[in-house]
């Protein structure tokens, strides 16, 4: 179940990071591909630098002060960030992500935009919901949120660069569909008035929490 932040970071904010992001030293991306992500993948990633760094412990701390972010991925961990570059018909083929990443096992991934989407051409995010296929190319400062365990690719950059944060949380809850359920009743708590049913929800929610947590 995909879900789409909106309202990560301000307008200013996200102005700022895209011009940080940018100003990156950037190197090839298929040597951190597992091998047979690696045959589909054709990107540039920024270098392992403090101005790197500076870029994703802000998106990081970003995500982690999110309401939304933790009723979706229920973060224990981050496994990894990587801010990634991706021009020149540029891709990244169907696949699924590794199961562990950088020693942590990858249960949610993201992606944030940092590139204005009217400066490229392609480069949705496109995931494979069983069903169909959706496709995601978010505004500036965005975020697409999804379980590690779906199908999905990004389509060829045609024209211009298309600049994301990409990372992989390791969750309190391993199970998506718990996950899922989990984040049901967190809207539900949002969205009711009745405060006995917000109540008896919010009971629920932090019962199965403390079931499922591990
Ligand atoms: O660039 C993206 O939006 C996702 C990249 C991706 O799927 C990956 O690095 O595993
Ligand atoms: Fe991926």
């Amino acid at each position: 179940m995909p879900i789409v932040l909106s309202d990560l970071l301000t307008p200013s904010a996200a102005e700022v990071l895209s011009a940080a992001a940018a100003q990156l030293p950037f190197e090839d991306g298929a040597r951190t591909a597992g091998s047979v992500a690696r045959a589909v993948k054709d990107n540039e990633q920024a270098a392992n630098v403090p101005e790197t760094r500076a870029v994703t412990e802000k998106i990081q701390a970003t995500l982690l002060s999110h309401p939304g972010f933790q009723a979706v991925a229920y973060p224990r961990q981050f496994a990894r960030l990587i801010v990634s570059r991706t021009s020149g018909g540029g891709q990244y083929g169907d696949h699924v992500d590794n199961a562990l990443i950088a020693g942590q096992r990858a249960d949610v991934s993201f992606t944030l935009f940092l590139s204005d989407p009217d400066t490229y051409d392609g480069g949705e995010l496109v995931i494979g919901d069983r069903i169909e296929d959706r496709q995601f190319k978010l505004d500036r400062g965005e975020a697409i949120v999804y379980p590690s365990n779906t199908l999905h690719r990004v389509n060829p950059v045609t024209r211009g660069a298309r600049i994301v944060v990409i990372g992989w949380v390791t969750s309190w809850v391993r199970d998506p569909a718990q996950r899922e359920i989990l984040f049901d009743l967190w809207r539900a708590i949002n969205t009711t008035d009745d405060p006995a049913q917000q109540q008896l929800l919010s009971k629920s929610r932090s019962n199965l929490i403390r079931m499922w947590a591990g």
